[in-house]
């Protein structure tokens, strides 16, 4: 049996009910997506391919062009096979371009809560509203960037920098997506880590870290059988990404064992025969919307007709597009096209509750927080409230102005509301009788005014980014620093001197650094909201007023100046990749630099203690040696060793805690990480309460990849095993041996 594993939830009131019971779910999700599956919609799709011509093939492969069609992406219908019209749409948090649909949080917001369960939810809903409105194709989700450069402009579209957090973020999403029946994408197939040259750069990465970072997620969205992947605009070693036959047929298809369909980005083709000798299955949108050449369409049909591209090269690109369909069963009664349709449901209770488990707290002096009923209360920066212009005023969010929910570029949806900070601060203070001084500009003078004489402060402040086609304030999709926009940092000063209960709260695509905030003696405490998205104001009040205790943990490192990440954007033509695996947290402890918040951190309303650490291990050394089954070799999905620790609220409110696993690999496994976040668990724990966290480690937990071998490999010698709060609040330490 090849069982996916990740943390699972003993003694909880979640379906992951045990290890055992959880893996029987997972096995029973999986059931009718596995290899039977995809053998069944390959064998449909032959048996459609002998009654297709040349030109419909050639059809099926080929984008109709930019704006041609109802969505960003489109290929013509095949009459004789029922084959419709299929639509492709962005993207990875909503239906883009949709009428009525839900905003939903984005991917770094869903992975700040370390909910399995919720992400799952949030996946099943975006399945439910791309199926609503008649999307084949929901162009997400989004493993690339991975980011590691933390002024990356996409990385919010994404999961953050951890590939084991990201992979099971793939995971639960690709499969909530595709349980409605509609056809994931797994995105940017690969190393397209900026937007500054993105078109152009040349990504040189050595193959370990292609396997232990860069691929990771993807593994995991192949073994969640992920439908279709996205060729990225970069060039990988030397070759673009579309056009790269060993990132595409080596990589994806032969070691990952991807059945599905590579298209590419919007535009990222390069040649007519090097992309379709070189693995990519389906060009978009197929136009020539830039000023590019149409590579395939006629091109194509001349390249197969002259022996360029063999006709076998052409059946397979077909089969692998059919087979997506047909495993999503979409040749049955699929909706017709109507990006229109109300397809909302109530799927804001997800988006609320995201972007409220998504909340970290980062400091909170002398318990400021919970708020208690105060009698007056400042409200202080412009993105307290929402924009004026309007929600939806900038197209693609392209635009910092008034309240943040996401960044801008294609990942964006237009918001069916928005509730901004000050809209739930105000219904809240009205019940408790509480006033309220707002200003809403960032601007200091004033500043004193609204602040001074309220029991407590809340200064906003943003940082944005987005997708590189769109110039934000100067800011052309990578951020050119990590200081908050808008003099954030003046604006806090001034409220803080004015105010001493100051309460930071921060909406950011990432990371900032925050030393002359926290300088500040008067801010008592920084709420890291993240990007809440349509729910923005309703998730920060209930934290900020206990209604629950923050649960969110950091996805990536807040340093103490940005060198400290030692991966700046590349300005030249290439990016070498010459941190290696070490990113994130995995290069503050290489180098022993102190980050401010280290990854996973995150404070609660309670206190959590932990307990128990029991260790058992099956694992042997050596190299992988199953058959290639979706997501890889089928014995590195099994399980080898499983930890368990316990924890207990030994506070006075409810709350959640996020044990986290740490894994140190023996030393005959060369220049490893000194930790690597290997499972994890949300366990939501009354006054006094204790629940075990079961963490199962997979062969591929424990493995490196073996440059010489061309393999995974477990080393032998003695594991390190660390649990606890944070990678730099390990509770608990034990090991074992292989
Ligand atoms: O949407 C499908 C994928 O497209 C890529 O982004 C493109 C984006 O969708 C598109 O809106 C944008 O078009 C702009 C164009 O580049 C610009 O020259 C013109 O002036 O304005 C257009 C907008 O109206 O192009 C983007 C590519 O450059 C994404 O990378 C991918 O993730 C999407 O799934």
């Amino acid at each position: 049996m090849h069982l996916r594993t990740f943390a699972v939830l003993a003694a909880s009131s979640l379906a992951w009910a045990d290890s055992t019971g959880g893996e029987k779910n997972h096995e029973a999700r999986q059931a009718g997506s596995g290899p039977a599956a995809w053998d069944a919609a390959y064998s449909q799709a032959s048996s459609a391919l002998s009654r297709l011509s040349q030109q419909d093939k050639v059809n099926i492969v080929t984008g109709v062009g930019w704006n041609k069609g109802p969505c960003v992406g489109n290929t013509p219908a095949i009459g004789s096979i029922g084959y419709p019209q299929l639509c492709l749409q962005d993207g990875p948090l909503g239906i883009r371009f949709g009428g009525s649909v839900t905003a939903f949080t984005p991917g770094i917001q869903a992975a700040s809560t370390w909910d399995v369960e919720l992400i799952r939810q949030r996946g099943v809903y975006l399945g439910a509203e791309a199926k609503g409105v008649g999307v084949h194709v929901l162009l997400g989700p989004v493993a690339g960037a991975l980011g590691k450069i933390p002024n990356g402009g996409r990385n919010w579209e994404g999961f953050g920098p951890d590939p084991y957090l990201t992979g099971i973020a793939m995971s639960e999403t690709i499969e909530g997506i595709q349980s409605n029946g509609v056809q994931a994408c797994a995105k940017h197939f690969i190393l397209n880590e900026q937007e500054t040259n993105r078109e152009t750069i040349n990504s040189v990465v050595d193959d370990r870290t292609m396997h232990e970072l860069y691929l990771f997620p993807y593994a995991d969205a192949v073994h969640s059988n992920v439908a279709s992947v996205m060729c990225s605009y970069n060039k990988v070693n030397g070759s673009w990404a579309c056009e790269n036959d060993k990132i595409q047929n080596g990589l994806l298809k032969k070691e990952l064992g991807f059945k599905g369909y590579v298209m590419s980005d919007w535009n990222a083709q390069h040649t007519t025969n090097g992309a379709a000798n070189n693995g990519m299955d389906m060009t978009m949108p197929g136009s020539d919307y830039n000023g590019r050449t149409i590579l395939w369409g006629p091109q194509l049909n001349t390249a197969v007709n002259n022996g360029q591209v063999s006709k076998a090269r052409l059946d397979d690109m077909v089969k692998r597009i059919l087979a997506g369909w047909y495993l999503l069963k979409q040749n049955t009664g699929y909706p017709a096209i109507n990006l229109k349709a109300n397809v909302q449901g109530n799927h804001k209770e997800n988006v609320r509750a995201v972007a409220r488990d998504g909340i970290v707290l980062l400091k909170n002096d002398d318990n400021i927080l919970p708020l208690k009923k105060p009698s007056k209360l400042a409200v202080i920066g412009s993105s307290s409230v929402v924009n004026p212009a309007g929600r939806n005023a900038c197209t693609d969010r392209g635009c910092n102005t008034g309240a943040l929910g996401m960044g801008w570029g294609s990942g964006t949806v237009e918001y069916p509301y928005f509730v901004a900070p000050y809209d739930a601060l105000k219904t809240r203070a009205q019940s408790d009788g509480t006033t309220i001084n707002l200003l809403s500009s960032d601007s200091t003078s004033g500043v004193a005014n609204a602040a001074s004489g309220a029991d407590a402060a809340l200064v906003f402040i943003t940082a944005d980014s987005g997708e590189g086609y769109i110039t934000v304030e100067g800011v052309t999709g990578d951020r050119p620093n990590l200081d908050p926009w808008h003099n954030g940092n003046q604006l806090v000063q001034a409220v803080a001197q004015a105010n001493k209960n100051t309460i930071v709260v921060v909406h950011s695509t990432g990371p900032i650094i925050l030393e002359t905030i926290l300088a500040q003696p008067g801010v008592k405490a920084v709420v890291w909201a993240g990007l809440p998205s349509q729910e923005n104001g309703n998730a920060l009040v209930d934290v900020l007023y206990g209604l629950v205790s923050p649960s969110g943990k950091l996805p990536y490192t807040i340093a103490k100046q940005e060198s400290d990440y030692g991966a700046p954007i590349q300005r030249g033509g290439t990016d070498q990749f010459t941190e290696g695996l070490f990113i994130d947290y995995r290069h503050f402890d290489k180098q022993g630099i102190a980050p401010r918040y280290e990854f996973g951190f995150g404070l609660s309303y309670t206190n959590f203690t932990y307990s128990s650490l029991s260790v058992t291990s099956t694992a042997s050394p050596g190299a992988a040696t199953g058959e290639t089954i979706p997501g890889g070799r089928s014995d590195l999905w099994e399980i080898v060793a499983t930890i368990t620790a316990t924890v207990k609220n030994t506070g006075g409110v409810q709350g959640a805690e996020v044990p986290q696993l740490y894994i140190t690999f023996p030393s005959s496994a060369p220049s490893t990480p000194p930790k690597q976040l290997r499972g994890f668990a949300k366990l939501k724990l009354a006054p006094g309460e204790s629940k075990t966290a079961t963490f199962n480690l997979r062969k591929r937990d424990i493995s490196y990849w073996d440059t010489a071998r061309q393999n995974w490999v477990v080393p032998s010698g003695s594991f390190g095993v660390a649990v606890g709060a944070s990678s730099r609040d390990l509770r608990l330490n034990g090991k074992f041996d292989v």
